[in-house]
């Protein structure tokens, strides 16, 4: 389950009142305070890449369109005769995603190489990921891997995401285009987007980013 302007209170607020008409003010104060510091996270490492790549001077018009979505997912245990009651192998569709999980195990990802790796946590890890808006952004030089979710043992596993999207459009600085690395993407709507993604047909792209706007 999920909720969008995760880290402001009337986000909290509209999701507390779907869960609890009578209200958790426990529960609303904690998911706020969580979520506000998972974005600064989120804005921490942002502000890392674009520094890492010279474009510093782009990140307020970034961070003015930046907003999060949280979601909140539950994997049982395999019982007898099921298999891999997980997560289907995808790309996320945000900027930038962070993750938190219980002390189960079961993210998997494909690393560049083609390989899959089982994603070890400490309990007190977090997970940032990069998503198809940040590949287009870096011109391929951010990676949105395929990740996935098995589980095997008959612990339940939780985690935690919040997802960064912007609302407007996003292009490429001009700072990471050359001769040795021609334009990969047109400037698209990252919110158009999540529309062309979540049509049927498009789901079982090999890409939906490139075919959405790969030049
Ligand atoms: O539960 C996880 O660790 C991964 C969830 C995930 O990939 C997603 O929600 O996009
Ligand atoms: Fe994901």
């Amino acid at each position: 389950m999920g909720f969008d302007y995760s880290n402001t209170l009337d986000g909290v607020q509209s999701f507390i009142d779907v869960m609890w008409p009578n209200g958790n003010e426990a529960f609303s104060a904690t998911l706020l305070a969580y979520n506000k510091l998972v974005a600064e996270l989120e804005e921490m490492v942002t502000r890392m890449v674009f520094e890492s790549y010279g474009v510093e001077k782009k990140l307020d018009a970034h961070r003015k369109m930046v907003t999060y979505l949280c979601r909140g997912m539950k994997y049982r245990g395999p019982e007898k005769n099921e298999t891999n009651m997980g997560f289907v192998a995808h790309t996320d569709k945000d900027f930038i995603t962070v993750l938190h999980q219980n002390g189960v195990n079961g993210l998997e990802v494909k690393a560049r190489d083609g390989q899959w790796f089982t994603v070890e946590l400490l309990p007190a890890s977090y997970i940032v990921m990069s998503g198809d808006a940040a590949m287009a952004w870096s011109n391929d030089r951010l990676h949105s891997p395929y990740h996935r979710v098995t589980i095997n043992g008959n612990e339940t596993r939780y985690s935690i995401a919040q997802f960064s999207f912007l609302e407007g459009i996003i292009e490429t600085p001009e700072e990471l285009v050359d001769e040795e690395h021609p334009l990969q993407f047109k400037p698209f709507d990252h919110l158009k987007y999540l529309d062309f993604y979540s049509r049927e047909e498009n789901r079982t792209l090999e890409s939906a980013i490139r075919t959405y706007c790969g030049v």
